[in-house]
């Protein structure tokens, strides 16, 4: 608190209209929602969540995702309405994909949003997903501070979804580090923390994290909860920057990741994918036969439970997320999910018998490197 915050301020009676309602001389500003917290932790299922709930809105997406998985996303975002063919769940969809979006919003990013923006008739809320590596604080300050932006878009606030599973562990390193983390950035700028996955973590480790969130953002509300199921009253329409205009100003102050080089890791050509050591991998994967699918799995329990190539024990790597889909060549497609050591792969149900995938596995993590490329093809093409 600064010092001056120590004398008791004067009620005055303001004539200010409440941000984002409109005037006779500007339209309401379109509300917009940051969805954040580190990979996996649940932000695209709640975005989902959110998307099929009855709620009133219609809705602009922006996704913004690390590593090549815009089209995998795709299949879990399904932005149409299963129980109601003709009802688009969102309006609009803008996918920022595989770029930093504080970066690319000063150019291109910022340039495809304005496009959304003459739009805005179509839709009254956006809700933007960061990736999981994001530190939010620049981002939403750029909706915040950017004077061609903020004229149309009202930051609503911040929701941070974190993992009731790694989150604690996550945070912990992070801490152990001494510097400011994404993942402190990320519960550091919340204006809400979904402490999500309640169903699989345990209970000890729940409360461990709440009090771990409670030292480093001690106001802020905690939700448990399962598959971002939530009351929408409590993450939308928070205006929690209304009442508070100079968070991004103030918080985190001389430590802001957009205006120190040395933390904002990021290359500034379009290619982020170097941040905290963390890089993301495609990897190609033709069609399988079943066996091949079977080595698929094993390859991915190899690298995913026991953190090394299979054969080679002393080849550690650490993969904090993965992604996949592929097809077998009986016609069916599986899909993969991957947060660190848990995994599920799951049969997708095809809408146009058609369309071949372009299979793929896409690993974001530590270590990295070619070989770890080799290991799998190498897998696959085993007798
Ligand atoms: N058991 C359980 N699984 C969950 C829950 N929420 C999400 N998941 C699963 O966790 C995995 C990751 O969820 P996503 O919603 O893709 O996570 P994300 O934060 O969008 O991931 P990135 O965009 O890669 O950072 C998926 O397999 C989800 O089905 C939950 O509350 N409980």
């Amino acid at each position: 608190m600064a010092s001056d915050d120590e004398d008791i301020p004067e009620l005055v009676e303001t004539t200010t209209p409440t941000a984002g309602a409109p005037t006779a001389s500007a339209p309401a500003r379109v509300p917009l929602t940051i969805i954040t917290g580190f990979l996996g932790a649940g932000k695209s299922t709640l975005l989902q969540y959110i998307l099929t709930e009855r709620h009133g809105y219609r809705i602009a997406v922006i996704m913004n995702e690390f590593g090549d998985t815009a089209d995998i996303e795709g299949r879990k975002i399904d932005v149409s309405d299963v129980s109601n063919n003709s009802e688009q769940l969102s309006e609009e969809f803008l996918e920022v994909a595989n770029g930093c979006l504080c970066c690319s919003i000063k150019d291109s990013g910022a340039a495809a949003i304005e496009k959304l923006m003459q739009k805005r008739g179509r839709f009254d809320y956006i809700l933007l997903e960061t990736t999981g590596l994001a530190d939010p604080g620049p981002i939403a300050s750029i909706f915040w501070h950017n004077e061609d932006l903020s004229e149309d878009i009202l930051l609503d606030g911040v929701v941070c979804v974190v993992d009731g599973v790694f989150g604690l562990q996550q945070i912990e390193n992070d801490k152990a580090t001494g510097e400011v983390k994404e993942s402190l950035r990320q519960v550091g700028c919340a204006d809400i923390i979904m402490l999500n996955k309640a169903d699989i973590a345990k209970p000890e480790d729940i409360s461990n994290l709440e009090s771990t969130i409670r030292q480093l953002n001690p106001t802020v509300p905690i939700e448990r909860t399962i598959k971002g199921n939530i009351d929408l009253a409590k993450i939308l329409d928070l205006r929690a920057y209304s009442a508070q205009p100079n968070f991004f100003d103030t918080a985190f102050a001389g430590q802001s990741a957009h205006d120190s080089s040395e933390k904002h890791e990021h290359v500034h050509d379009g290619d982020c994918s170097h941040i905290n050591d963390i890089t993301s991998m495609l990897i190609p994967i033709p069609v399988l036969k079943e066996n091949e699918a079977q080595r698929l799995d094993e390859w991915i329990r190899t690298v995913l439970w026991e953190g090394h190539l299979p054969g080679t024990p002393e080849r550690t790597l650490e993969v904090l997320r993965c992604k996949g889909v592929w097809q077998v060549d009986d016609g069916r497609i599986f899909v993969l999910q991957g947060v660190k050591s848990l995994y599920e792969t799951r049969e997708e149900k095809r809408s146009n018998e058609d369309a071949e995938v372009a299979g793929k596995v896409v690993l974001i993590g530590r270590g990295l490197e070619k070989d770890v490329l080799n290991s799998l093809q190498k897998s696959l093409q085993m007798a």
